[in-house]
């Protein structure tokens, strides 16, 4: 299979777990026979110094020629004086909108090992593995949005959705709730918000056409608790843009570490956007410190979702979880012992998914 991949590591640690991904996928077309042709794009702070604009035309134009797009990170410090408009993560959102990525999916897996390393109650988050579909190009990240009054001393952000919005998402997470556990959990704050009781209709209106598929409507607020005290207890969660990018990070402490969390950004094709749910973390970049899993495992999910490699990417999960059984961890996951750096826990995941696949190869000689 032949595939065209944008490649956007972005600013701090992005280009640092970008080199996980690129060198993993690599290995998966060499182990299985594809082709993977890798095309950099620059984003962000990255853009903003050589092309003084977040999301440069050309970047755009490569992602719309690729059939999937990785993306590091964007931010940082340095960038903390450019006019908000062309911030660092507006070449994000933007790069989202343009491109139509409406669905924002980040799964929450409780690795067995990090479970037992976990500041968190072990019966508590043991056998998570729950699913947050964010709403990825709405809400008040595009609303109308500006300061006002004689001294700018007002400002206005605004939360706007439409049906049409409201029920491709809602959509989306009925289909994944109906191949999983069979329950969804949707997220709003109908006690005070005019869009969250439209959301709730809708979600009243589709959940209609699944029947088997058990639907709550919980506040966000109590959510946000409820994650922490019974997790086990979710299976797909939908909810609105920021609503989802806020409690993404909470969920991602179940995993043991922001950088655990992979996510994949999709539309109604196979096209798909994938990055970690974690940013630039200026506090490490460059230290060989971050942890490239969360980007590895976005990876993953490009295998599944854009390209269909259902098998090739469960090699790769395997091959992480098979690292972290074998003792080794960044730091992050707040674990002693075997504790090594970024470029050692890719050479890890990489040595891991050749020698899976040498041990299949020899295995298949005997069937
Ligand atoms: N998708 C994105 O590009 C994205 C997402 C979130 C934040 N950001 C941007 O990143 C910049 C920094 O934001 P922040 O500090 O609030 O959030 P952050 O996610 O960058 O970091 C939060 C904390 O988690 C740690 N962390 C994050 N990823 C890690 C990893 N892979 N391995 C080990 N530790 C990790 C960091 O060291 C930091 O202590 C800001 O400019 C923000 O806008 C970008
Ligand atoms: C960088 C920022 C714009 C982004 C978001 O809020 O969507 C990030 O926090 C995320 O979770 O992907
Ligand atoms: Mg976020």
């Amino acid at each position: 299979m032949k595939k065209r991949i944008a490649v956007l590591p972005g600013d701090g640690i992005g280009r640092e777990v970008m080199e996980g991904a690129v060198r993993i996928l690599k290995a998966v077309a060499d182990c299985f026979d594809h082709e993977f042709e890798f095309t950099e794009g620059l984003i962000g702070g990255a853009a903003i110094d050589a092309k003084g604009n977040p999301l440069p035309p050309e970047t755009l134009e490569i992602c719309r020629e690729s059939d999937a797009i990785l993306l590091g990170a964007v931010g940082g410090p340095k960038w903390s004086d450019v006019p908000t408009d062309i911030r660092p993560e507006k070449g994000l959102l933007g790069l989202r909108k343009e491109m139509g990525l409406f669905a924002n999916l980040r799964p929450v897996t409780a690795y067995q090992q990090l479970v037992n390393a976990s500041p968190l109650k072990r019966e508590v988050i043991e056998n998570v593995d729950l699913m947050i579909v964010r709403e990825l190009t709405g809400g008040i990240y595009f609303g109308k949005s500006e300061r006002r009054g004689e001294n700018n001393d007002v400002a206005v952000d605004t939360l706007q959705y439409d049906v049409h919005e409201i029920e491709r998402i809602v959509e989306k997470a009925f289909q994944l709730a109906s191949v999983r556990r069979k329950k969804l959990t949707s997220v709003d704050k109908a006690n005070v918000l005019e869009s969250s009781r439209m959301w709730r209709e809708i979600v009243d209106k589709v959940s209609v056409n699944y029947p088997d598929v058990q639907v709550e409507h919980m506040l966000v607020d109590s959510t946000a608790m409820k994650l922490i005290h019974q997790p086990g207890d979710f299976d797909v969660v939908v909810t609105e843009n920021m609503f989802g990018d806020i409690l993404s990070d909470e969920a991602s402490m179940i995993a043991g570490s922001l950088g655990m969390l992979p996510s994949a950004s999709l539309r109604s094709d196979s096209v798909g956007l994938y990055e970690p749910v974690h940013g630039s973390a200026p506090d490490i970049a460059g230290e060989n410190k971050a942890n490239p899993l969360a980007m590895i495992l976005s990876a993953a999910m490009m295998l599944k979702y854009s390209f269909d490699l259902e098998k090739e990417s469960r090699a790769v999960e395997a091959a992480v979880t098979e690292v972290l059984n074998d003792g080794y961890y960044t730091s992050d996951v707040g674990v002693s012992g075997k504790c090594i750096g970024t470029k050692e826990m890719i050479d890890k995941v990489m040595d891991k998914l050749n020698e899976n696949h040498a041990i299949s190869g020899i295995l298949s000689c005997y069937v």
